[in-house]
């Protein structure tokens, strides 16, 4: 019998890492039983379950080897890393090193056609479909190579910025060791592979806003298609971090949080030390170009300032105000997820940057988050805080029957059933914020006048020749008529997540590779294109009712933020099946991602097979343009689950200044497993 040619690609791009047939065929046989047969799973990543997998493998056989060792508790951790010295290099790893030897032996990259490839990046597979060769100057093949500027008449493009946390290079990919020094913003927001769940009920491709809250601006007349989605940040800032400023929410424009926004005035004296926590900018605050910024959110401003070079004027000023007629830009928050924490911690959105990274407010209680086993990142934090908030306070802050206090449509409640906790206090606010003074040198002029569908009426999905609006789709719309997104549209996105090495594309001058300006110009680390929605807006003919408008319509399902048991701090559930296929235009399930501090923010993450899938969302508004990143179901999704998302922590980043949450997602391919696992050995060796 012919050999199965996947089986064959798999030896393949386990040899290109160094590792025989012989130690690839049992591991292969056990992870092809664990995944039922599922190719997609272990071919993800290049391979990268597989690799990790052997490399498990060897590890555990090399321990029961080398015997037990007893550790110290308190250097455990030292240990650890001790330990991993002593072990062979994992495969991915000794990629990694051996990029960083050569990267100090190499002479600087310049960029563009000379020396156009990152320095360690995987090379995206061939047409075979085997790894790619892990040379250190390895170049992507079949890929065109154009500069943003190309693509986009010479305007800018400022794409969601990728939060610096462990979005960056979701798997194990190689990260180039400057930029982890850097500690800077390569970023690639990619889905890993959903699992098909054996549990039935929920819509697949129903809609959620991220909790992200990037910026996204993009010409309108952007010709191509799909997204690249590794970004220029704009900012990170939320009101609250003016101090002395005027706020939207101060001043009630945002929304009604009166009595919230008295309580964060009272704690932003709170000071939070811990390793963790970037220190913040005084010297942001002080010249009042960008208030408080947190070290990681400055440098966010940094890039985008720079990086937006010719193009942007990077002025940004710290007024902020709900959109308005004259903003073209709209500045939402970075999260960093790594280090957003559950109890009391607000840092999901642009609603927590400040001098506190997390556990902005003390109240929330940190001190049990430091010592309740139950509370995420307990001890990761030494907090010093003035105010203490008394259970009074923190039984106002939240409405339990309405964490939104009336904001959406619907009233989404809190319950703990676990613990004692109160929900941290954060401005639910549903409404975009954006900067009230910022200001760019492209014309705004030329956004949003393109590619709308102005002699529509009613419904264009209706119409029996899409519309200009579903250009951008590839002429067909994304949305069926009940509001979910097409499976063959899911299906597109899902693999390009998947397989997201074949589908970068590589710029001849990166802007973003340009904006660090430190002194020399890396190559392109590449660049996901990704598959988006475009929606109609109000230039359109259509009704609201368009059904071609759905992530714009807000939260309309049932939902319930809830204390998980896990050990996750808060998270968010469905209380209803979403029926498959019959979900009206009124039901989908939509949280506004452009705002920060809605409750996308407890949407917690699971490893691989989470239950849902981030697709930009082009959602415009006289008033705004950008894109959302709109979560949609990847599969069905029962009443009573929790929704999650891959945030793209690569846990094993040793490299990255901000260590990630322990996670404890449950999932069976949790990226946390082979550390975890070391950790758990190691610590079994003490007793
Ligand atoms: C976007 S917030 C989610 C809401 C958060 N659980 C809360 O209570 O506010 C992200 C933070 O939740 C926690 N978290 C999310 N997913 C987790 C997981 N799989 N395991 C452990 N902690 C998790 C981490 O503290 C992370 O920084």
């Amino acid at each position: 019998m012919a050999p199965n040619p996947r089986v064959t690609s798999a030896y393949r791009a386990m040899k290109v890492l160094g590792i025989e047939e012989v130690k690839v065929k049992p591991v292969l046989k056990k992870l092809l039983k664990l995944y039922d047969k599922n190719w997609e799973l272990i071919e993800a990543e290049n391979y990268r379950v597989l690799a990790d997998s052997i490399f498990q493998e060897e590890e555990e056989n090399q321990g029961e080897r080398w015997g037990k060792k007893k550790l110290d508790e308190e250097d455990m951790e030292e240990d650890e890393e001790a330990h991993m010295h002593d072990e062979p290099v994992r495969p991915l790893k000794r990629l990694r090193l051996r990029g960083r030897e050569s990267q100090a032996s190499q002479p600087m990259a310049g960029c563009g056609p000379r020396s156009p490839f990152p320095s360690q990046m995987i090379k995206p597979k061939n047409e075979e479909g085997s790894l790619p060769e892990s040379s250190s100057r390895q170049q992507p093949q079949n890929k065109e190579v154009s500069s943003p500027s190309d693509m986009g008449h010479g305007r800018i493009e400022v794409r969601p910025l990728p939060s610096r946390d462990r979005t960056t290079d979701k798997g194990k990919q190689p990260v180039s060791p400057q930029v982890a020094m850097r500690g800077k913003n390569i970023i690639s927001e990619r889905v890993l592979p959903s699992i098909p769940s054996k549990e039935p009920t929920g819509e697949r491709g129903t809609g959620l806003l991220l909790p992200h809250t990037h910026t996204l601006i993009i010409p309108k007349d952007e010709p191509i298609d799909e997204l690249p989605v590794d970004e220029v940040p704009i900012a990170v800032i939320h009101p609250d971090s003016f101090s002395g400023r005027d706020s939207p929410i101060k001043n009630g424009t945002a929304g009604k949080h009166d009595g919230h926004e008295a309580l964060a005035s009272k704690y932003r004296g709170s000071e939070v030390r811990g390793k963790d926590i970037v220190p913040s900018s005084h010297e942001e605050e002080a010249n009042g170009e960008v208030a408080t910024l947190s070290q990681e959110c400055r440098s966010d401003v940094e890039i985008a300032s720079s990086s937006l070079g010719e193009e942007i004027s990077g002025k940004i000023t710290p007024r902020l105000k709900e959109s308005s007629a004259h903003d073209g830009l709209s500045v939402r928050g970075n999260v960093d997820m790594r280090s957003c924490s559950s109890n009391g911690s607000i840092n999901t959105d642009a609603g927590h940057i400040g001098k506190v990274r997390r556990n902005d407010f003390p109240g929330s209680d940190n001190k049990k988050g430091l010592s309740d086993p139950k509370s995420p990142n307990s001890g990761s934090l030494v907090v010093s805080t003035q105010h203490q908030l008394t259970q009074d306070d923190l039984r106002s802050i939240h409405d339990c029957k309405d964490i939104t206090k009336g904001e959406e449509y619907v009233s989404i409640a809190w319950v703990n059933e676990n613990t004692n906790d109160f929900p941290p206090p954060f401005h639910y606010i549903p409404h975009n914020l954006v900067f009230h003074e910022a200001y760019v040198r492209f014309s705004l002029s030329q956004i949003g006048v393109k590619d709308c569908c102005s002699s529509c009426l009613g419904s264009c999905l209706l119409s029996s020749t899409p519309c200009a609006c579903a250009n951008k789709t590839g002429g067909g719309f994304a949305y069926t008529a009940e509001g979910t997104v097409k499976e063959a549209f899911l299906e597109e996105c899902i693999a390009i997540s998947r397989k997201r090495q074949v589908h970068n594309f590589y710029c001849k001058d990166c802007p973003l590779e340009r904006s660090r300006n430190d002194g020399f110009v890396e190559p392109c680390k590449g660049h996901i294109k990704r598959k988006f929605i475009k929606e109609c807006w109000s230039k359109c003919g259509c009704g609201k009712q368009c059904g071609n408008r759905v992530v714009q319509r807000g939260i309309t399902s049932k939902l319930q933020v809830f204390f998980t048991p896990e050990g996750k701090g808060w998270g968010l559930r469905t209380l209803e099946d979403l029926p498959k296929g019959d979900v009206k235009d009124k039901e989908a399930l939509c949280l506004d991602a452009a705002s920060y501090g809605n409750v996308a923010r407890f949407i917690n993450h699971r490893c691989l097979d989470a239950n849902l899938i981030e697709i930009p969302v082009e959602v415009d508004a006289p008033d705004r343009h950008y894109y959302h990143l709109a979560l949609f179901t990847s599969r069905e999704i029962a009443a009573q689950e929790e929704l999650t998302w891959d945030y793209g922590i690569d846990f094993d980043d040793q490299d990255h200044p901000i260590k990630p949450f322990l996670c404890t997602c449950g999932s069976k391919f949790c990226r946390k497993m082979s550390r975890s696992n070391r950790s758990i050995r190691s610590s079994s060796t003490t007793l």
